[in-house]
């Protein structure tokens, strides 16, 4: 992964900001009057290092949405820009001349059907393999800003920004977007139209494997040591800003899985010196959690919204990923297949889709199905709706008792993966049949149920039926459940492994 930071850009990229025409006018022209000449990869940027200049291959890109072209007549959308000043007031780049700023409107964005259409007209494919489907629909695009609920100061992490469509909205509501973007040349062009805009940090990598949960402490942290702490923060929007650098210290999570990544990452920002948010933030690589300006450990700030039209495949990992951390983002809403969507907002079990997804977004979250959205606001169209969820996550004082959440949701996992089983068959060998039947008899349950007739709250009791047990079996206070040949098997194969 690398973290862009605008002010740490190398020598020849700001060689490249002096000779490169602002992508900012570029995108301001419309289509037709575009020079044949100004892709990224041709004519004054010659020479400068610049990500993936050339088109994909064929194999891994789609077709582009045939309607694209008839509707680039209308190339901007009015939008009411918060007081920060919209990014392409051309004037706020040091290097655009007066009179580019003088003919420049701050209240107008490009369309977000024309910023695709740039794409084309640079020979950029949409690459298959990164699920790239573009919203081409500024009015769904607002609905999903609105949905959210996005408002000025919030902080918002996006994943897979691509085009930056979904980006421009949620900078126009006046939130700080940090944007997670794999693609390594649609990364550069939002390095590019984006440099000026301190309410943006861009990070290039893979979602799934920059460490997510540092990327999300590093905005809070940074939120911190800009502002002094909200003098009444709703509870359920705020962190202990203490947890921010060491993680949470609640015993409600007794099993936290270890965090994965390398390195808290810490975004810091060009010319903001004058501006709500620091340009440079250290203190979450350096364990600083109470902030040296910021009043000690006492104080609270607030959580982080994800937003994110997400590829669907990375859309699993994603969601096991960030439902568990519901101490430092309140909401997550998120683009995804419609029937998909249909399925993890269930919330009564008993039918065939009932899984073990619904049970674990349950456990960390209230998922709710927001607005279904045509395949055709995208470009390409893919074969399927999309829809926006919302998740409401809870945090981890919040969620059921389990003795143990990694050990919860394996039994889920495991009554789950045999469906048509009863769960005293499809449990083994985590625990053997008199087990299961024992604890599905003391919560009350029958002991032929299969996993897709109980809810959460009976996953949850079983779980500390079979866990009382197991610890009553080690403490030698109960018979054990096993019978005599299975015990038999059980020492047999240990002395085969021996
Ligand atoms: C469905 S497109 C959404 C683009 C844009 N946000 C929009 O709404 O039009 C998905 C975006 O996620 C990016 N992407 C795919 N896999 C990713 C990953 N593992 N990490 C970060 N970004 C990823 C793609 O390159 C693409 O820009």
């Amino acid at each position: 992964m690398t973290f862009q930071s605008h002010a740490n850009l190398n020598h020849s990229a700001k060689l490249c900001q002096r000779v490169q025409q602002p992508r900012q006018q570029r995108m301001r022209l419309p289509a037709g009057r575009r020079s044949p000449g100004g892709s990224i990869g041709s004519s004054p940027t010659k020479g400068c290092p610049r990500p993936e200049t050339q088109a994909p291959r064929k194999a891994e890109t789609h077709a582009p949405n045939p309607s694209l072209p008839s509707t680039l007549k209308s190339t901007e959308v009015q939008v009411d820009v918060p007081t920060m000043g919209w990014m392409w007031q051309v004037g706020s780049n040091a290097t655009a001349s007066g009179s580019q700023a003088a003919s420049a409107s701050p209240r107008h964005m490009p369309s977000a059907v024309s910023t695709v259409a740039n794409l084309y007209e640079d020979r950029i494919k949409a690459k298959k393999s990164l699920g790239q489907n573009f919203l081409t629909d500024d009015g769904v695009l607002q609905d999903i800003v609105v949905a959210a609920g996005v408002g000025p100061g919030d902080l918002v992490l996006e994943v897979g920004p691509g085009t930056g469509n979904l980006t421009k909205h949620l900078l126009a509501a006046g939130a700080h977007v940090t944007a997670v973007e794999k693609d390594d040349t649609l990364y550069g062009r939002l390095q590019d139209e984006y440099r000026n805009v301190p309410e943006l940090s861009l990070v290039h990598g893979d979602a799934l494997k920059v460490g997510l949960e540092e990327v999300i402490r590093g905005m809070l942290m940074q939120e911190r040591q800009a502002a002094p702490p909200c003098a009444h923060p709703p509870a359920e929007t705020c962190v202990a800003v203490a947890e921010l650098a060491t993680g949470p210290t609640s015993a409600a999570t007794p099993d936290p899985e270890p965090s994965t990544s390398a390195a808290a990452v810490t975004p810091s920002r060009p010319n903001s010196t004058s501006g709500s948010r620091p340009g440079k933030a250290a203190a979450a690589s350096n364990g600083d959690g109470g902030g040296s300006g910021g009043g000690g450990g006492g104080g609270r700030s607030r959580k982080v919204k994800v937003v994110a039209n997400l590829p669907y495949n990375i859309t699993k990992d994603l969601l096991l990923l960030l439902l568990p951390l519901g101490d430092l983002i309140s909401d997550l809403h998120i683009m995804i297949q419609h029937e998909a969507a249909v399925r993890l907002t269930e919330r009564t079990p008993g039918g065939p889709e009932w899984r073990a997804a619904n049970i674990r977004t349950l456990f960390y979250s209230r998922p709710r199905y927001r607005f279904r959205i045509s395949r055709v606001k995208y470009d390409p169209v893919p074969g399927v709706d999309g829809a926006l969820v919302t998740f409401s996550l809870l945090p981890p004082g919040a969620r059921p008792a389990v003795p143990s959440e990694r050990a919860f949701h394996a039994l889920v996992v495991k009554a789950f993966s045999e469906r048509r089983k009863k769960m005293r068959n499809s449990l083994q060998p985590l625990h053997s049949s008199n087990q299961v039947e024992a604890a599905l008899a003391g919560c009350g349950l029958n002991v032929d149920a299969r996993a897709q007739d109980l809810t959460l709250e009976q996953f949850v009791t079983l779980s500390c039926h079979l866990h009382q047990q197991t610890v009553a079996e080690g403490m030698g206070l109960l018979r054990h459940p096993r019978q005599p040949e299975e015990l038999d098997q059980d020492m047999g194969r240990g002395w085969d492994e021996a």
